[in-house]
């Protein structure tokens, strides 16, 4: 089993493994990332894996079996050991160990001072850079990466393995041996088959610590021990930065040339590159793939600073250390081979061809190199080294953030956009195309439909937000001779600009990332027909340019495109904005507006509108009828009193909703006060109030009346700011989102997000428009 799994169910694909593995031994494939094995060196970066899903194998298990099998087991502590236990002395842990059931305990230093003389020798006379192989994780690196060093890898085992050859050599082979560190690398360097029976077992300090404490183990709380292997003297230093020099007595000194010394990855990639470029011919090359050394391998004490462990190590190694050292070892000759050879284990990966990286980079949208923005989002440094990736099947196009994001903001509006399609087509099924009202501005605003519908003239419909402009437009559609034909409505407001004048006008394929082929865009879809604009008052500069062009030639031009269409399309277009005031502003174009404004229809808001409420009512009691299946006699008087006296900033949309609300709680087919949102009763109450004879309403009943609806529209108009948006809309009123929402459900206000602002209300009732 490899020393480190995935647990693919934790892992949330966040690629940070991808981003934080040196050789890039990360494959993130059917939604998780595992290790590559051939790839991996084992160096540990992989474990800051914030869900746990990369773990080190826990090696208890298998220490505790040996521990009871009845061989000797020999504990070796590598030379960090005083950077972690440091809560103890050394003879307390020898002490704790042995109480684990460890027949002896040795300080790995010792296997420094074993491989020392092969060091010394071959750097004596070599006639090539040569690399330390005591550092593992350096081994595979060469091994599995930079094979053309492999000629200049150190060949002398680890201590590590000149410490087990030599405790069995001594002992017997009987006997097994439990290294303790800091190193991943080295649980990964035992599984070689070369060096797998010096050592049965690597285990980190804290899986150590971790028994102890599961076999209620205090260390600090026993009396000390002897060490029972040979005194390292100073190859206790082996494990600080520079120490190899010192453990193993290699002449350096400061500005020497022939020796370089380098530790953490940045360093050692940077030094291999280097030896593999030529471009530095040391004689010895000391390298420690964690950055600090073994104190800070992978399995280090997290609580400590690096001096400070430093420091520990320090003041170890001028202390007195308690030695037993068994007989047996005194005269024990070293190790009869502490040689090993190395061999090439990298795998040839295949080369994409440059065809082959565009394909991949347009595939995520990167046409230029300026789509290329080397997020690193992925996890890889560049986007081509991305495309790399998958190519050799490491990773997949998915990974690309800004892609995904901007695809889904698409994605979203595109089904905003269908959404409302939909929606429209459901209230027409529904019935929702009369145009209701017993007013006389109503009745104006129907004689000014029957007029212009005939002709051809562009209309501009003006109203606030719910008034009917969207009804007005349908209905000057259906009174036309163009009925026949499709009518298509466009809310310019739920796609981005970009992706508005695409769909307005087509594209040509390539115009823009994402435009994988030619599309036709809505003014050519409404050929013959009327096309609806809503929400004119918030195009762009740019877009409003195109549609003056459209207006005076009737041509459009595809984005991207050079050639151009002749379209018959008759444009209404409608807007809440005050178009007049964006002429003067400068947001909105004056040729453009006098273009639109030929034959303008002004909604009158519901409030200046009366007398049509009880037809209001009646209708949208019938349409919830229809629509929640529910028999619904009227409303009652109360509920109609409260409705006359409320403003409705939300106008008829606002009406509807209340109503459709009200009648989903209605008990027996009435809608009476109490269905309403609360602020009709105190509008009920309010009024009642003010009648003349009528029990006056309290202070606080009638503050709330007066100030509710001042309240409900400043609601409405956050909003309407925020686009929908609630959280932003609270946070534009400097409110918590959740008193917010108190706010919405007070007023009964229900929002459909990039919709617009429906307040949960309604419309209206005699036929005036059919
Ligand atoms: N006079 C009316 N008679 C019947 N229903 C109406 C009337 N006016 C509006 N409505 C209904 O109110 C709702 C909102 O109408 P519409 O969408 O036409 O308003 P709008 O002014 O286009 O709104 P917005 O400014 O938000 O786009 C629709 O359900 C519509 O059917």
């Amino acid at each position: 089993m490899q020393p480190i799994v995935t647990y693919k169910e934790r892992c949330r694909t966040c690629y940070s493994c991808v981003r934080t593995c040196p050789v890039k031994a990360i494959k993130v494939d059917g939604g998780y990332a595992e290790i590559i094995d051939e790839r991996c060196i084992g160096c540990g970066n992989c474990l800051n894996c914030q869900q746990k899903a990369k773990v080190v194998v826990d090696r208890m298990v298998k220490a505790q079996e040996l521990l009871t099998s009845g061989d000797p087991v020999v504990a070796v502590l590598g030379c960090s050991f005083p950077a972690f236990f440091h809560t103890c002395t050394p003879g307390q842990l020898v002490s704790g160990l042995k109480s684990l059931g460890f027949r002896e305990v040795h300080e790995g230093a010792h296997g420094a001072r074993l491989i020392a003389p092969l060091y010394r020798e071959a750097i004596a006379v070599t006639d090539r850079p040569l690399i330390a192989s005591h550092c593992p994780a350096v081994v595979d690196l060469v091994e599995r990466h930079y094979p053309k060093l492999l000629p200049n890898l150190l060949p002398a085992v680890s201590p590590m393995v000149a410490m087990g050859r030599f405790i069995k050599e001594t002992l017997g082979t009987d006997t097994k041996v439990v290294y303790l560190s800091t190193c991943i690398a080295a649980k990964f360097e035992i599984q070689s088959p070369e060096l797998q029976s010096a050592v049965d077992v690597v285990m980190t300090y804290g899986e150590i610590d971790l028994f102890f404490r599961r076999r209620g183990i205090n260390p600090a709380t026993l009396a000390e021990s002897g060490f029972d292997g040979i005194e390292p003297a100073h190859g206790r230093m082996f494990t600080l930065h520079g120490g190899p020099f010192r453990a193993m007595e290699i002449p350096t000194d400061f500005l020497d040339t022939e020796t370089v010394t380098a530790e953490g990855e940045t360093h050692v990639l940077d030094t291999v590159r280097d030896l593999v470029a030529g471009r530095i011919t040391p004689r010895y090359v000391d390298l420690r793939f964690c950055d600090g050394g073994c104190i800070d391998g992978p399995a280090k004490n997290r609580d400590l600073t690096h001096l400070y462990k430093r420091n520990l190590i320090i003041k170890y190694n001028s202390s007195v250390i308690p030695y037993r050292t068994a007989p047996h070892y005194a005269s024990a000759p070293p190790p009869a081979n502490l040689r090993r050879s190395f061999s090439d284990k990298s795998k040839k990966l295949p080369s994409p061809k440059p065809e082959d990286i565009r394909r991949i980079l347009h595939s995520t949208a990167k046409f230029s190199q300026s789509d290329e923005l080397n997020c690193r989002a992925c996890g890889y440094a560049t986007c081509r080294e991305h495309a790399v990736a998958v190519f050799q099947r490491f990773a997949d196009t998915g990974m690309c953030l800004p892609y995904n994001l901007r695809k889904m903001e698409e994605d979203r509006g595109i089904l905003l956009q269908k959404y409302e399609l939909i929606s429209r087509e459901l209230s027409k099924q529904l019935g929702e195309e009369m145009i209701i009202g017993d007013d006389r501005k109503v009745a104006q605003v129907a004689e000014l439909i029957r007029q212009v519908a005939p002709t051809p003239t562009t209309v501009l419909i003006q109203g606030e937000t719910g008034t009917g402009k969207e009804l007005t437009a349908r209905a000057i559609h259906r009174l036309s001779s163009r009925a026949d034909k499709p009518l298509v409505t466009v809310n310019c407001t739920t796609l981005t600009d970009s992706l508005l004048e695409s769909e307005l006008f087509g594209h040509k394929k390539g115009a823009f990332t994402g435009a994988i082929a030619d599309r036709k865009g809505l003014f050519e879809a409404a050929n013959g027909g009327t096309i609806f604009l809503d929400e004119i008052g918030d195009i762009t500069p740019k877009l409003q340019a195109e549609l003056l062009r459209l207006l005076d030639v009737g041509e459009v031009r595809p984005v991207g495109g050079t050639t151009v269409k002749k379209v018959d399309v008759r444009l209404i277009a409608a807007t809440n904005k005050n178009l007049e005031q964006g002429v003067r502003e400068g947001w909105f174009r004056d040729d453009l507006f006098y273009r639109l404004n030929v034959f303008t229809i002004h909604l009158p808001p519901l409030r200046e509108r009366m007398d049509s409420i009880p037809v209001l009512v009646q209708h949208f009691l019938e349409k919830a009828s229809k629509k929640l299946n529910k028999r619904l006699t009227g409303m009652e008087e109360r509920a109609i009193t409260a409705m006359r006296h409320y403003p409705w900033p939300g106008n008829i949309r606002e009406m509807q909703n209340i109503i459709e609300r009200a009648a989903v709680l209605s008990h027996d087919g009435v809608v009476r006060l109490e269905n309403l949102p609360s602020v009709f009763r105190e509008t009920h109450d309010a009024h009642a109030g003010s009648q003349p004879g009528s029990r006056r309403a309290s202070f606080k009943a009638e503050k709330e009346t007066r100030l509710s609806p001042l309240e409900r529209n400043l609601i409405l108009r956050y909003l309407q700011e925020a686009g929908g948006n609630v959280s932003k809309a609270a946070r534009l009123a400097d409110l918590p989102r959740r008193s917010f929402y108190r706010l919405l459900e007070k007023h009964g206000i229900s929002v459909q997000r990039d919709r617009r602002l429906t307040s949960a209300a309604s419309e209206p009732g005699a036929g005036v428009i059919k």
